[in-house]
């Protein structure tokens, strides 16, 4: 070893490079280029050749990035609403009252719980709705924080009603009193979170997020609440559903998913399904909802066993089922009326206040992928090998490593196998459920594949350090590998993801794109970095739309072999146990385009999700979104728009910037005022701004999502003189990373294209994965304590 130096060794121009969009250019390394690939695929003669000849693209340096500002939090005490003179009496008195009225409300609950169970009403094993509810997990913490909530919401109820508060006097009727105050001062403990100077002086992430804001150590934490762009809406103020706006029922989100959406084949010009993929990824990084369960945490039935209503005295007060219209083209053959709904669990409200709910996030807000590690110390602890540094894995002889096996056996999940009739074999008997720090590994086979690849790299990265560094303990190489990896993933989402999602114009307005080269100082402590309920109730859900009903296999001279149908799969990760398919899945991610994000959805999420093999139908993921939206108390589409700088609309013909007029006329059959179109269904129909997967509004609520999740984030990978900084040299190399290069260490592909999320073209060939075009990581700069390295640099 040498001196281990930053200098750029200067790329000879084998090829002459054109001007893109009006600037310089110059050849690099493809990953470079990622925030430009609009252009540089636009632009003839891109297409160049490093100076050892490997391929690389034309492009320029970086552009400037504006400094964007983040947008404020709503207050929740409008200042211009004078409270009614019955509501000013409201005292401690009258709130310690309603708090016992309230407890009581609950154990009434729970007895009414008791009789609907003793009346047979229970999900069914294996159903569709069981799954659903397997899909969200549940956890001891988050019920115990959930109930807590609940005490603080029928008080608050109570509270409404006895003092016939309007439903816009609540916020600031109820706001005046902290929990503190009342006999509800010893609940919401969790939110009481301690940090050692170890902590927030650690170079590390904690588990669970917190510490991580020195003076607001609950922010990013899991188990707390989503944020608000805009107060919530709900009908009585704190959490019924909202009606339309002239006080009659919304339309069924099913009567607007059948309305409105259709499957057909739309498939992108440019994007591969890797796009859907690592979107998928960074949801289960940044947030999992879950619903409310019985107290003793199984699920709850909200339909009948036969697919109708339940009748009044047989409806828990958590369900929130979807009607379906007799009519509906698909379930009507199934004789199904009902789809089942359970609202989410509530978090503490942050401010310990009385108000309005809150939902609460039971994973880590930020990007510290926490689907690999677990949000809090207990999950941590159990994926660990305890040594080495390394993960738990499931060995597989000469083969590489799986997920380790779940372990999980709840009597109400189906089985983790494939029925005979669908695979054509015997289920293996070693086919498990895998588990990982996020609970829904399982959820398509390509999500498995996904885990799979950063289980390797946090191992691989360990085996690499521990070389380096003998002297290194469990811990130490543990948590290193983790802050690298964690590191990396930051730096794709930035540099390759997030540009072709949104756009580079919107990066660059909020100052989004990373730096490539030097330190940032953007972190802002004052800027909450917590998930926008608006995000994930919505905008994030865009990527359904993006989803391929028909994942392929397809081989290493890239021929599809295979595909298989979503419904059959869902929570069967078989196919990824049979040798050479995770590959297969691999090439397919980077070989199939991804579907745009429009009207169409694939059958397999609204007609087939979930599906109970052998039933024929499974719940409706478009109706689910827009019912979750409702539950969430989400403003409707207009208020977004009009926070996002559009035009608020006055009626439904203003929608015509940026709506097809055959959508209008749909939206004016089913919604009977143009400020009750759900935020959901409105945004990925939007007309999409030029190199936008998403319309104006998603792109705003998104763009805002990722400046407070870069911002406010005190360990965000290019920090200068924060604990977690890294070293300039130790950056330089995170910033060689890129989606192909963790595919191509973490599995036996051997050739992909550099930028994986787009489709191979003339600036993104085909390259065998030990070129340059796909730079490699170099960890000698996380050597200790040894004489100064040199190595020959390249790039
Ligand atoms: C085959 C692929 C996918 C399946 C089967 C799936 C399924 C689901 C289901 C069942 C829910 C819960 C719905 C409810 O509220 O009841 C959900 C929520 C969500 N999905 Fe997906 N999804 C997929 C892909 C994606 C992708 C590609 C993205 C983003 C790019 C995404 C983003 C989200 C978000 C943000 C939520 C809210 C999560 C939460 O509240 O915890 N999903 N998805
Ligand atoms: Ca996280």
């Amino acid at each position: 070893y040498g001196t281990y130096t930053l200098a750029y060794k200067p790329v000879e121009k084998v090829y002459y490079c054109p001007k893109v969009g009006g600037l310089e250019s110059r050849c690099r390394p493809i990953r470079d280029c990622a925030v430009w690939h609009d252009l540089v695929e636009s632009t003839p003669g891109t297409a160049c050749q490093l100076s050892d000849g490997y391929p690389g693209a034309c492009c320029p340096d970086l552009p400037y990035n504006y400094n964007g500002k983040a947008l404020k939090e709503p207050v929740t005490c409008d200042p211009n609403v004078e409270l009614e003179s019955h509501v000013q009496c409201l005292d401690v008195f009258s709130i310690n009252a309603a708090a016992a009225a309230g407890n009581f409300q609950l154990r009434l609950n729970v007895e009414n719980e008791n009789r609907i169970s003793s009346n047979g009403i229970e999900v069914s094993p294996g159903s569709s709705r069981a799954t659903h509810q397997r899909f969200f997990g549940s956890s001891e913490e988050t019920r115990g924080i959930n109930k807590e909530a609940q005490v603080g919401l029928e008080t608050a109820v109570h509270i409404i009603q006895r003092f016939k508060i309007d439903s816009k006097q609540v916020p600031c009727a109820l706001s005046r009193f902290k929990y503190e105050d009342t006999d509800l001062a010893d609940k919401c403990a969790t939110l009481d979170v301690k940090c050692n100077e170890t902590q927030l002086n650690s170079p590390f992430r904690t588990l669970d997020g917190s510490c991580n804001n020195v003076e607001n150590l609950i922010w990013g934490r899991s188990n707390s609440q989503y944020m608000r762009m805009l107060n919530s809406e709900f009908n009585d103020g704190v959490q019924e559903p909202r009606k339309a706006k002239n006080g009659e029922k919304l339309p069924s989100p099913r009567l607007v998913s059948i309305s409105v959406v259709h499957d057909l084949d739309r498939p992108s010009e440019t994007g591969t399904v890797w796009l859907m993929q690592y979107g998928q990824l960074l949801d289960h990084d940044m947030v999992q909802s879950q619903e409310r369960t019985l107290e003793n945490g199984n699920p709850i039935a909200c339909c009948a066993d036969d697919g109708r209503h339940l009748s009044a005295e047989n409806l828990n007060s958590h369900c929130f089922p979807i009607d379906i219209g007799e009519e509906d083209p698909f379930y009507s053959k199934f004789n199904k009326t009902c789809l089942s709904f359970v609202r989410s669990k509530l978090a503490c409200r942050n401010d310990r206040r009385f108000g309005a709910v809150e939902q609460m996030n039971a994973n880590t807000h930020f990007l510290d992928l926490s689907l690999v590690y677990g949000s809090d110390a207990a999950t941590a602890a159990e994926l660990r090998a305890n040594s080495s540094g390394k993960l738990n894995v499931t060995s597989r002889g000469g083969d590489l490593d799986l997920l380790p096996p779940s372990g999980d056996s709840s009597p109400l999940s189906a089985p983790c196998t494939l029925p005979k009739e669908v695979s054509g074999i015997d289920p293996p008997a070693d086919v498990k459920c895998f588990k990982a720090g996020d609970i829904r590994p399982d959820v398509t086979p390509t999500m498995a594949v996904t885990q799979t690849i950063f289980l390797r790299e946090h191992n691989r990265l360990a085996e690499e350090l521990a070389k380096l560094n003998p002297h290194w303990d469990d811990e130490r190489l543990y948590q290193e590998a983790r802050r690298i990896l964690i590191s990396q993933a930051q730096h794709i989402t930035y540099n390759e993801w997030l540009p072709i999602i949104i756009g580079r114009e919107k990066m660059q307005e909020l100052g989004l794109l990373p730096l490539q080269n030097g330190f940032s100082s953007d972190y802002d402590k004052t800027l909450n970095p917590g998930i926008l309920n608006a995000f994930v109730g919505a905008a994030f859900r865009f990527g359904h739309s993006m989803v391929q009903g028909k994942p392929q296999l397809v081989n290493h001279q890239r021929v599809k072999e295979r595909e298989i149908l979503l419904r059959h799969h869902f929570f069967k990760p078989q196919e990824v146990y049979t040798p050479g398919n995770l590959d297969k899945f691999l090439i397919g991610l980077a070989t199939q385009p991804s579907q745009k994000v429009d009207a169409y959805f694939t059958e397999e999420l609204t007609n087939h999700l979930f599906e109970e093999t052998g039933k024929g139908f499974g719940l409706d993921l478009v109706a689910l979104n827009i019912q979750r939206g409702r539950d969430h108390g989400l403003k409707t589409y207009n208020s977004y728009r009009e926070l996002c700088g559009y035009k608020r609309a006055k009626d439904f013909d203003d929608l015509t910037d940026l709506f097809h007029p055959d959508l209008i006329e749909r939206f004016k059959k089913l919604y009977s005022s143009v400020d009750d179109i759900d935020l959901f269904i409105a945004g990925v129909n939007e007309a999409k701004p030029r190199n936008s997967y998403v319309g104006p509004t998603f792109q705003c609520i998104i763009a805002n999502q990722f400046l407070n999740l870069k911002r406010g984030d005190r360990y965000f990978y290019d920090l200068q003189g924060q604990p977690g900084s890294f070293s300039k040299e130790q950056l330089f190399e995170i910033r060689k990373t890129s989606m192909a290069r963790l595919v191509c260490d973490n599995s036996k592909v051997y050739t992909l294209q550099p930028n994986v999320f787009k489709i191979v073209c003339d600036v993104n060939p085909l390259v065998s994965c030990d070129s340059y075009s796909i730079p490699r990581l170099d960890l000698r700069p996380w050597q200790e304590n040894s004489k100064k390295i040199s190595y020959e640099k390249r790039y």
